[in-house]
């Protein structure tokens, strides 16, 4: 298990340029399945999450070749459906969460699929339902082996139907939307997840031939077609890691310009950051953030305290409110984060604590942060990273920190940031692997 030493106080200043999108990734790189033509991807993180999943489809049968630093072809012609049977998939497909999106169009051209319980970050109960009731109702027949711990999907043919989800979930709708581009007939999907990662994949499929209508809102209607060909797709830069980076750029009063940051896909998440006092500025596609000695965490317009909570697109991804949460710790004022997705997602506040942060844990759900206001700096300590987003926010906290601080299990923090430690020491931090 890797480590990171980090001298903590070092203000940064420079240009950043965000990765490929991490979950975007996951879908479109499953897509590459629901074709026998060649898909050529570009801006693919080099990140260990999706760097698995590469190394899955591989195994898989599917031609992987590298173009270029960040792009790549992928031709699924030939894919070898035995390799499902095997311990090795076994092993590789539960060591992320994304693999969960292989089964889509491994059932929509196989007809048929199994997986194990994916992996992915334990942040609480991440049920599956949603996945296995769109696939039903598209006419597969599901079944949970409890003895193997596997779950298997089969479909002689799937038939576009309505539906309406029991949950926005993003990578179930994904998964529904990729078997039925391929069933017959139509099928609507109400309460759709709208993510931008979705309207990626759909913008995707309909450039393969599909007939997807209605992206970026939650009712999608997906004409079925007989087959998919190649394409070209370009992910879009990664919206988490540059919430991240304002985060941090306040949190280390530095001066940070995120190149190309996408601003018209990152929806209301520029706004939260405002809310807490972050000031920034727009200039072309690149974000400014100037130094601030302080930033103030507004409150709501009749005086009370604000909350920042999560909410399924287009409202505030609960994978950067661990990032706002630790924001916060040096704010002026006080706000309530409220994680109402994920039941495990707050824990890593005890370590905040430890570092003098002033926050009550008031329920797994819910966590109070008063603001030091940069009276007095986070002191530095040894800790471990429990998942990727509550990892970077203990990197975020360490490099705010007086003295220096160990994080331990950064491999939590390689799932979906990719060389994190090059890239920020380029412009000033002091972190080094060990
Ligand atoms: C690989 C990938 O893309 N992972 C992302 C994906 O995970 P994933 O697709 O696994 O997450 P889901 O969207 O299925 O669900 C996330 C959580 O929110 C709950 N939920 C979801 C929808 C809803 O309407 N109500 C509700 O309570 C679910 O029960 C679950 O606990 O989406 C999550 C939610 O944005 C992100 O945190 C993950 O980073
Ligand atoms: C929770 C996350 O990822 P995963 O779904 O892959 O665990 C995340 O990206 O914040």
């Amino acid at each position: 298990m890797a480590s990171f030493r980090v001298v903590g106080g070092h203000a940064l200043n420079g240009e950043i340029t965000p990765q490929g999108a991490k979950n975007e990734s996951l879908q479109i790189l499953s897509a590459v399945l629901l074709t026998k033509e060649v898909v050529t991807i570009h801006k693919i993180p080099n990140i260990r999450d999706v760097n698995k999943l590469i190394e899955l489809l591989q195994e898989m049968g599917v031609k992987v070749q590298k173009l270029g630093e960040e792009s790549y072809s992928f031709q699924a012609d030939d894919v070898d459906i035995h390799f499902l049977e095997t311990e090795k998939y076994r092993q590789m497909a539960s060591s992320l969460r994304g693999s969960i999106m292989i089964l889509g169009p491994m059932l929509a051209r196989y007809k048929k699929g199994k997986i194990p319980q994916p992996g992915g970050d334990k942040i609480g109960r991440r049920r599956l339902d949603t996945h296995f009731d769109g696939f039903q109702k598209l006419g597969a027949k599901f079944k949970y082996e409890k003895k193997t711990g596997y779950y298997n999907i089969d479909a002689s043919h799937l038939k576009g139907t309505y539906m309406l989800l029991d949950e926005a979930s993003v990578t179930g709708t994904a998964n529904i939307v990729m078997a039925a581009s391929l069933a017959k007939g139509k099928t609507t999907i109400y309460n759709a997840a709208c993510e931008p990662y979705l309207q990626q994949l759909c913008k995707m499929i309909n450039r393969m031939g599909g007939k997807i209508s209605g992206v970026g809102s939650n009712l999608l209607v997906i004409e079925g077609v007989e087959q998919l060909g190649g394409t070209e797709h370009t992910m879009l830069p990664d919206m988490i890691e540059i919430g991240s980076f304002i985060g941090l750029a306040a949190m280390t009063q530095s001066d940070l310009t995120i190149k190309n940051a996408g601003i018209e896909h990152l929806g209301i998440i520029p706004d939260i950051f405002r809310r807490l006092g972050i000031k920034m500025d727009f200039k072309g596609d690149d974000i400014h953030i100037p130094a601030q000695e302080h930033y103030e965490i507004e409150t709501f317009i009749d005086g009370s305290i604000m909350t920042i909570a999560d909410a399924i697109w287009p409202g505030f991804t609960p994978d950067l409110l661990s990032i706002a949460l630790v924001t916060a710790t040096q704010a002026k004022g006080t706000v309530l984060i409220h994680q109402k997705m994920f039941e495990s997602r707050l824990f890593f506040v005890d370590k905040l604590i430890d570092m003098g942060a002033q926050i009550i844990l008031c329920d797994p759900h819910r966590a109070t942060v008063i603001g030091l206001n940069k009276s007095q700096p986070l002191r530095g300590i040894q800790m471990t990273s429990p998942d990727i987003r509550a990892g970077v926010s203990l990197l975020i906290a360490a490099m705010s920190a007086e003295g220096e601080s160990l994080i331990h299990n950064v491999e939590q923090i390689d799932r979906g940031y990719q060389n994190i430690d090059d890239r920020l020491n380029a412009i000033g931090a002091m972190i080094e692997r060990v």
